[in-house]
């Protein structure tokens, strides 16, 4: 049986919007609140809007620790949280998502838009690669990734993607799941992202 990987951050990916379901910013504040009381650092993309704020916000209220990372050009547009201890300002997306693997021990997907859906992949190809073997869970509040996880099944079906590599990610529907889930997949030795 895999012996428990202590879990001391989770990178959470989510809306910059907060979507039209109250369900969603329900998610992400039970989110914050989790990480904090477990005494997990959150990683994000260091916004004050949308569910990405809402989910600084609870960790913060709770008495979590909260790194955001967000590039200088997106500062104004997604309105870069002053609350935030530790907020790296970088130069470009790349960096910020290079920053936010390198800090993370699992990645949380939560309601999001496109820049979610850009986050998600990435993080889900560069495992799917072995440049990585930390947990990835989609947290399918009220159905909103039911056509994402139709998009990842059909990759496979039509030969595009190996049951393996889909296999890398996982769906949950709750945020006390996807914490199980990130406390006990095995740690494998990580190839170094800075090859990429
Ligand atoms: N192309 C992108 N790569 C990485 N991150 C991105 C990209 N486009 C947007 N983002 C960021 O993702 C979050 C969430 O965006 P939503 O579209 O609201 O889901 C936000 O911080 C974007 O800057």
């Amino acid at each position: 049986m895999d012996m428990p990987v202590s879990v001391k951050a989770v990178a959470v990916f989510c809306g910059s919007r907060l979507g039209n379901n109250p369900l969603y910013k329900q998610v992400a504040q039970k989110a914050g609140q989790v990480l904090a009381q477990k005494n997990i650092r959150l990683v994000y993309g260091g916004g004050a809007q949308g569910l990405m704020g809402v989910v600084a916000d609870a960790t913060l209220q709770a008495g979590g620790q909260v790194t955001g990372v967000i590039p200088h050009f997106l500062h104004k547009r997604e309105v870069m949280h002053e609350g935030v201890a530790e907020l790296i300002v970088v130069d470009s997306m790349h960096v910020r998502k290079q920053i936010m693997f390198s800090r993370a021990d699992a990645f949380w997907i939560l309601p999001g838009g496109f820049g979610t859906f850009d986050e998600m992949m990435e993080i889900l190809t560069w495992k799917q690669l072995q440049q990585h073997a930390k947990p990835i869970i989609i947290v399918n509040t009220a159905g909103w990734a039911d056509q994402v996880i139709a998009m990842l099944d059909a990759a496979v079906t039509q030969g595009f993607a190996t049951a393996s590599a889909r296999g890398k990610i996982e769906i949950v529907s709750d945020i006390e799941t996807a914490l199980k889930h990130s406390e006990t997949e095995p740690k494998t030795q990580p190839v170094s992202i800075e090859q990429f």
